[in-house]
């Protein structure tokens, strides 16, 4: 296994209710050698044959707060076989070892996973629908950033909210609606909220026919978010995934929408897993990226195409770079991201990296 420290800053930072997120900080993780064995530590090739490229990419894109520090993401990479104790790190070297799998097959990686995955089904959507991300800002700036995702071809748009007052977060999930009349509306309180606020909220955001609140209320706090279902709009969680199983979550009745992040969850594999409980449970899954890098973004796109029925993910995170990894072979276009064509994360089109 080779490793790469990168660091990409965003072009803006993006506001949250747990402070702004201005850069990511990572490592790309290479495996295997020409003819190598995609890096399984077990057959002892944990160097990935030295010379020439990888037989394939990942990401360990670690967010403090989601996931283990840098620190220990490269301590855990270092030692070869990473769990899902440190999720960044295993996340890094499941994305690689099954971009090598599909590209020795010579099959997508979104194929791969959908064969070998927990649905039965194992059709693929081509093109993903994806929403737009909009931070936190004034309401005019909401209603303009808003107003500028649908115009782009977004159906679906996610405002963050939780970093101010609730009355002033009411009146910009009302920008927001005055903007987009006819888009799907999401909101992220990031944990935010108490009890009543959270009540207050989730029934403004009802009236306005958005389609679910991401974790209104802490991360710990799974029965409280199960009382908050019923109201009229959906209870999304993300950070309650990170300390909790998603069987654990859906058996407290605590969400609607499983808000799934590989980076946080441990990589494509696990991820699935977590999206076929959902489904088992009857709740809907949401494939996000916690602001990766284009491995990790392709990673998710991949896993997304391969859940039956996904709604519009959390995906379109490029934009907010302000740097890459590297080209971008699955832009956002009218509001959906298209699989790459060619075996692996995007056959040749990321040659330049392996
Ligand atoms: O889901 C999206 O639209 C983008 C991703 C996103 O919001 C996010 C990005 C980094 C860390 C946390 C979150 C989050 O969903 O809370
Ligand atoms: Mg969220």
């Amino acid at each position: 296994m080779r490793l790469e420290r990168f660091s990409l800053r965003l072009a803006d930072p993006l506001e949250t209710a747990n402070g702004p997120i201005e850069a990511r900080e990572g490592f790309l993780v290479r495996v295997g050698g020409p003819g190598g064995d995609g890096g399984r530590a077990e057959d002892g090739d944990e160097d990935g044959n030295g010379d020439g490229p990888a037989s394939g990419l990942g990401e360990a894109t670690p967010l403090p707060g989601w996931t283990e520090s840098l620190d220990d993401c490269r301590a855990a990479l270092d030692g070869g076989n990473p769990d899902a104790t440190t999720p960044a790190a295993r996340h890094g070297v499941s994305l690689a070892r099954a971009d090598a799998d599909a590209r020795r097959a010579g099959e997508r990686l979104c194929d791969r996973l959908a064969a070998e995955g927990p649905f039965d089904s194992d059709g693929v959507t081509d093109a993903v629908p994806v929403n737009a991300t909009v931070g936190d800002g004034t309401s005019e700036e909401t209603a303009d950033a808003v107003r500028d995702a649908v115009d782009e071809g977004f159906d679906a748009v996610k405002v963050k909210v939780g970093a101010r007052e609730a009355a002033a977060d009411r009146e910009r999930l009302r920008a927001a609606r005055d903007a987009a009349p006819d888009a799907e509306l999401r909101a992220d309180a990031n944990g935010a909220w108490d009890r009543e606020t959270a009540e207050e909220m989730l029934d403004a955001a009802a009236d306005l026919g958005f389609a679910y609140v991401e974790q209104p209320l802490s991360a710990e706090n799974l029965s409280g978010l199960a009382s908050l279902r019923g109201r009229g709009v959906g209870v999304g969680v993300d950070e309650s995934l990170a300390s909790h199983s998603a069987r654990e979550v859906l058996a407290a009745d605590a969400a609607d929408v499983l808000v799934l992040k590989p980076m946080a969850l441990g990589g494509p594999d696990r991820t699935l897993d977590a999206a076929r409980a959902a489904r088992d449970a009857g709740a809907d899954a949401v494939v996000t990226t916690t602001i990766d890098g284009v491995v990790a973004r392709l990673g998710a796109l991949h896993v997304a195409a391969a859940v039956p029925d996904v709604r519009a993910c959390g995906l379109a995170t490029g934009s907010l770079l302000a740097e890459d990894l590297g080209p971008d072979p699955a832009p956002v276009r009218d509001g959906e991201m298209t699989v790459p064509e060619g075996p692996g994360l995007a056959g040749g089109a990321l040659d330049s990296l392996y």
